[in-house]
């Protein structure tokens, strides 16, 4: 371009749009903008020092305006013309009034386009990130890798659904804006435009995929998603309005990483050129500088450095999504997970991560443990078994799964205290735990509130990575990712909390996870129809999951875990919530699932273990405290037998008093039978009131019951008796007997006491589980040893022991030798604490001297 050259053009739009494009290599914005025109002509004059100005028109209603700085507006006239000192003229010649009607030109219809498509992506946006946010937080994600779900699968079926609804949103934004006739999709290659607005949509995908990974909670996902939007609407006008033009290449590539930049860009491209007829954007212009597409007439015409084009804007586009996508699963795996685990920051330079070897899970830095030793000779003799199996390397075929020494320890919190940080003591869920699963079995797993079960069943899920030991599960090992892949193939498992869709259905939660487990298509249906007839769900089949009860989602979960014929069984308290006819339909499902398969079941019902298990072990605190058969278990850890003595006393119809205990000690017919029990076994009775007595008798005078019942039975009719009940102690008692002994342990350890009001209205301190309890203060020449009372505890709901009664104060057995030790041991924990502590008395002395 010569100086003083004169340029012609048709429109103010073509104005526009020339002096846009141009002043894009610019630092600033050169701004346009005409009313009622029907012909122009005006000039822009310089000289080495000022800018001049001057506009013509004829009716004075036309506005010319620099809204620059003078060095700025140099810059665009040297830029122009190639020199300062110029003179220079542009006329404008038919001025028919432009298409945009009113005072929103070209650009500003542009912009409101842009901003529109924007919010409209930014809600599915926020929409996406919540939904992977929540499916995270809700383990729902969990229980599919569980189930069999490869990562890559998960993340491939997101952005398969997310593309689907990307290609519909951008084709039908485009075709409505054609017929709505906007310019900016009108006058553009239909491509063009769809490839601007599917790609920027397409980005964020892969941005929403990369942010999720980031954010742990659901909540937290909404408000960073719209923060977000406020910046990429800044970023949309910034990158239309040529805002970075004043920045260095390298500022301008970071501004361009954010997704909306692009695209704001490319619609400025394509909105800026609309207005003139002649001058749209075809496919094979989509690589041109504006600036070259609008003045093409001019034969010297200078080819400005746009720093980029729509096709650049479609390359950033799609480059940045492979790296939001790459980034995502990057941060998915080194970021902790609900439960805490996460890989170290290198993973994918470890040769296992890639040949499956190693899970690549990381813990921190956790202390040794040292080998505990159980207390229990069964627990002792299983552990022995399989330590010898696991030193040999002999996998014995009866074996579904071998655990081996399997140790979980937590990390201690972090506690911010003023400032600083504290780590807290590492917590040790399991102790190691040695036990082989048998096969065609069901294993229960039994244990007070945080004894550690649920822990063992994610180690075997590999929600949790164990901290020490291994379990072999059909012989893979739960330590390394390929072995985890086979075990997830062959199990089912229904965790501890429904994890369920809300907006799917039972017989959708079906086929999708019978999917996952890759059963034939073709046999899905008829599989899931059948699994809900088993959990009796066949009439809600259709109706959404977020409308079940509690019992109905249990079943579905139920119903989920045994889908596809899995060879073991994980179910995590399986029956929680369910009213005693569903628990028991489900305990014959249950029941009839065993075949063929091995199950290890969690429960906190007796009932449930007692009916349903072939073997039982009972955790507490981390460590296995028994294991065997229920009457195995019923026999050792019970207290014996329990019989149940009714009398005939009672009019026929007439129910008994249960409440008259009074009646009931001054009856004839009881005080007999009671001084016959204490003769002969010296038992004393557990419970009693007017209809009938109940005896708890040890195990020790097993030997004594058959001549003892006989004779009783022969004095029936003299002592009033209608019936003899007789029969093992519970399986509750047993799983109570446990629980108390090892809060005793920890009670004692840790100085943890429950308060105990005595029958003459004073107070002592307890440990937390203990049955005999001496009384400090209480000697005296009468009863040298003091006296005691016998505490009874009880669970309450959460699973915590605490005091359901106590026996009347009874003096300490004289022969009881170890009252001084736990009297001055007693003392030195009572030193700095308020109440009257009891001291602790063995409980087989006591009951050594009963039965003496
Ligand atoms: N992610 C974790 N971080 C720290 N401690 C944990 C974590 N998960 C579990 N624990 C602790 O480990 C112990 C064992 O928990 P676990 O859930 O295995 O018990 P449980 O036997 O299944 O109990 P419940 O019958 O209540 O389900 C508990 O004291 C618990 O607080």
């Amino acid at each position: 371009m010569r100086a003083g050259q004169v340029l012609s053009f048709r429109t103010a739009d073509d104005v526009n749009t020339w002096l846009f494009y141009n002043q894009m290599q610019c630092p600033g914005a050169l701004h346009f903008e005409e009313k009622n025109a029907s012909v122009i002509s005006y000039g822009v004059q310089t000289n080495s020092t000022v800018v001049r100005k001057r506009g013509m028109y004829e009716d004075s209603t036309f506005k010319f305006r620099l809204p620059l700085q003078i060095a700025a507006e140099r810059e665009i006239a040297r830029f122009l013309i190639g020199d300062p000192n110029f003179s220079w003229v542009v006329a404008l010649k038919e001025f028919p009034y432009p298409t945009e009607k009113g005072v929103i030109t070209a650009m500003k219809a542009q912009n409101l386009i842009g901003l529109f498509i924007l919010a409209s992506t930014m809600f599915g946006f926020v929409f996406q990130i919540n939904a992977l946010v929540l499916e995270k937080q809700l383990k729902l994600r969990q229980a599919m890798s569980i189930m069999g779900l490869y990562q890559t699968s998960y993340w491939l079926s997101w952005l398969a659904w997310e593309s689907l609804v990307t290609l519909l949103s951008a084709l039908t934004s485009v075709i409505f804006g054609r017929i709505l006739r906007l310019s900016l999709f009108s006058k553009n290659n239909f491509a063009v435009v769809f490839l601007v607005i599917f790609l920027f949509q397409f980005n964020l995908i892969g941005f929403a995929f990369m942010l999720s990974t980031l954010i742990p909670k659901a909540s937290a996902a909404n408000t960073i998603g719209f923060s977000l939007f406020i910046v990429f609407a800044w970023s949309t006008l910034a990158s239309m309005s040529n805002w970075y033009a004043d920045y260095s290449k390298r500022y301008k590539q970071l501004f361009f990483l954010i997704p909306s930049s692009p695209f704001g860009k490319a619609i400025a491209d394509l909105g800026a050129l609309t207005p003139a007829a002649s001058a749209n954007v075809t496919w094979s212009k989509r690589t041109e500088c504006p600036a070259a597409v609008s003045s093409a007439s001019e034969s010297d015409k200078p080819v400005p450095n746009c720093f980029i084009t729509i096709n650049g804007s479609y390359k950033v586009l799609v480059s940045t999504f492979f790296l939001w996508f790459f980034l995502a699963i990057y941060f998915d795996n080194v970021m902790p997970n609900p439960n805490g685990v996460r890989k170290s920051l290198y993973y994918f330079l470890k040769p296992g991560y890639w040949t499956g070897e190693d899970g690549g899970k990381i813990e921190d830095a956790i202390p040794q443990l040292e080998e505990l030793i159980p207390d229990d000779e069964d627990v002792l003799e299983e552990e022995n078994i399989v330590k010898k199996q696991a030193m040999e390397g002999f996998v014995d075929p009866n074996v579904a799964v071998q655990i081996q020494g399997l140790r979980k320890t937590y990390p201690g919190k972090i506690k911010v205290n003023c400032c600083k940080c504290n780590q807290g003591a590492p917590f040790h869920a399991v102790k190691g735990l040695w036990v082989n699963f048998p096969k065609d079995q069901l294993f229960c797993l039994l244990g007070p509130n945080g004894a550690g079960k649920t822990t063992s069943i994610s180690c075997l899920t590999g929600i949790t990575p164990v901290t020490a030991g291994d379990a072999l599960i059909y012989g893979h090992s739960v330590r390394s990712s390929i072995g985890m892949s086979n075990i997830q193939r062959i199990m089912g498992v229904c965790p501890q909390f429904d994890i369920l869709w809300d907006v799917l259905s039972g017989k959708e939660h079906l086929h999708l996870f019978a999917s996952i487990k890759g059963l034939p298509p073709s046999s899905i249906p008829s599989l899931a129809e059948n699994s809900l007839a088993e959990v009796q769900l066949t009439e809600a089949a259709k109706m959404r999951s977020r409308s079940y009860s509690g019992g109905m989602k249990r079943r579905l979960s139920v119903a989920i875990a045994l889908i596809g014929n899995p060879k073991l069984v994980l179910l995590d308290e399986p029956t929680t919530g369910m009213d005693p006819i569903s628990r028991r339909h489900v305990w014959d499902i249950i029941q009839n699932a065993k075949k063929g398969r091995s199950i290890i079941l969690t429960t906190h019902s007796m009932e449930e273990a007692d009916i349903l298990a072939d073997r039982i072990a009972i955790m507490a605190k981390g460590k296995l405290r028994c294991i065997g058969t229920s009457i195995r278990l019923k026999s050792r850890f019970g207290t014996g037998f329990i019989t149940n003595i009714s009398f005939t006393g009672n009019t026929p119809g007439q129910m008994p008093n249960y409440d008259d205990d009074a009646v009931a000690s001054n009856e004839p017919h009881h005080k007999a039978v009671k001084q016959f029990f204490e003769n002969h076994l010296g038992v004393v009775p557990k419970e009693e009131n007017k209809a009938f007595l109940t005896f708890v008798i040890p195990h020790e005078k097993e030997g004594r019951l058959t001549k003892f019942f006989a004779e009783l039975q022969d004095r029936e009719r003299e002592f009033g008796i209608a019936d003899i009940q007789l029969g093992l102690t519970t399986l509750e008692e047993v799983f109570l007997n446990i629980a108390k002994k090892s809060e005793l342990e920890t009670a004692l350890e840790d100085g943890i006491t429950e308060t105990l009001t005595l029958t003459s209205g004073n107070s002592i301190e307890v440990p937390v589980g203990a049955r005999f309890v001496g009384i400090p203060g209480t000697e005296s020449e009468e009863n040298p040893n003091g006296l005691m009372v016998e505490v009874y505890w009880e669970m309450n709901e959460d699973g915590s022991l605490c005091i359901s009664g106590q026996s009347p104060e009874t003096p300490i057995p004289p022969n009881v030798r170890s009252v001084e030790s736990a009297r001055s041991s007693s003392q030195e924990l009572q030193l700095g604490s308020a109440g009257v502590r009891g001291f602790l008395i063995d409980a087989s002395e006591i009951e050594g001297s009963r039965h003496h």
